[in-house]
């Protein structure tokens, strides 16, 4: 059995501690690497709750989780845990182009593989040309893509002889690749975020995203229009909008948002005021920098100076002073 060293140290040091869904080698790690302070330690979990909490606990200052993917959309795993207790905010997004390759012990070939494991989302990306290759392999969930390549190499695995990772994780864990470029769609990208725990929020950059989740009133006609309706009364554009089920009983359902601009600029804090007067809850999850640094397109009469000037008119009116 051949345990792998992955070069992670136990904290001596002062350096930040990060967590991520692990085991080493994951695209997850690769995600944290593109932000990631240099002398950062790694805090390796074997899920995204997991790494979550370690940040709510203050054992880690940071955590970088999935959030969506391309082909598969969004990982619910993330999207319900962010609002299900104590809260987070994200400060960061980055995007990992997403290839795999089919992994074994070394010798492995094609035609010995009658089991595959990897993660659901890696497979959900993978599933025809699995269906074409090896169309009567058996596929078994991993918790991640790395650690069943993990496992494999230490000859923990349990119903597979090849994983499905990225090179990587593959190199890492000593397994030999079967086959290249194992893709359904060549361009699929996920989408990462780093999330810390709440505090000030800064200045906006100009090209910034805020995420939010909003749970609507139950059995309200025109509920979901309205909660749109407060955005596009303000300018504000949507980028992304999934709803997700509230648990307690079947038809209740909360809405995950990215929307365009920032929580300190004025058309986003009245679209917000206009949210919480009308919808039983809404959680605030970060206004953090966009990945593509392309600005926020500002519509005539919602910019932050047409609602200063507004207001004073308003201010005018109330002392007699407005014409
Ligand atoms: O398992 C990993 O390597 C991960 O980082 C997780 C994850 C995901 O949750 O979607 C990330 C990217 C790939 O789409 C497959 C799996």
């Amino acid at each position: 059995m051949v345990t792998v060293d992955t070069g992670y140290a136990e904290s001596m040091t002062d350096a930040p501690l990060w967590s991520f869904l692990g085991p080493a080698g994951t695209f997850t790690e690769m995600a944290l690497r593109q932000v990631a302070p240099l002398n950062v330690e790694l805090d390796p979990c074997q899920d995204v709750p997991t790494a979550l909490d370690r940040v709510r606990s203050r054992a880690a200052e940071a955590a970088v989780v999935p959030m969506e993917n391309s082909v598969e959309g969004g990982v619910n795993a993330t999207l319900d845990n962010l609002v299900a207790s104590t809260p987070l905010v994200i400060t960061a997004e980055m995007a990992v182009p997403i290839t795999f390759v089919l992994a074994g012990r070394p010798g492995t070939r094609l035609e010995d593989v009658t089991g595959i494991s990897t993660h659901p989302h890696a497979w959900a990306q993978c599933r025809g040309w699995v269906h074409h290759n090896l169309p009567e392999a058996r596929y078994v969930a991993g918790t991640s893509t790395s650690a069943p390549a993990q496992a494999l190499a230490n000859g923990e695995e349990a119903g597979y002889q090849a994983v499905l990772c990225n090179a990587l994780a593959a190199q890492t864990y000593g397994l030999e690749v079967i086959a290249g470029g194992v893709a359904d769609n060549p361009d699929a990208v996920t989408r990462f975020v780093k999330v810390t725990r709440p505090g000030r929020v800064g200045e906006p950059s100009g090209a910034d995203k805020t995420t939010l989740m909003v749970q609507l009133p139950h059995n309200h006609s025109g509920a979901l229009l309205n909660m749109l309706e407060q955005f596009s009364a303000r300018g504000v554009n949507l980028s992304r909008i999934e709803s997700r089920p509230v648990g307690d009983s079947l038809g209740r359902y909360r809405f995950s948002l990215d929307i365009e601009g920032h929580v300190r600029e004025e058309r986003v804090q009245a679209a917000f005021i206009g949210l919480h007067r009308t919808c039983p809850m809404v959680r605030f999850l970060g206004s953090y920098p966009r990945l593509d640094a392309r600005p926020v397109t500002v519509l005539a009469g919602t910019s932050d100076k047409d609602f200063v000037v507004a207001r004073s008119w308003v201010a005018d009116v109330l002392e007699g002073r407005a014409l």
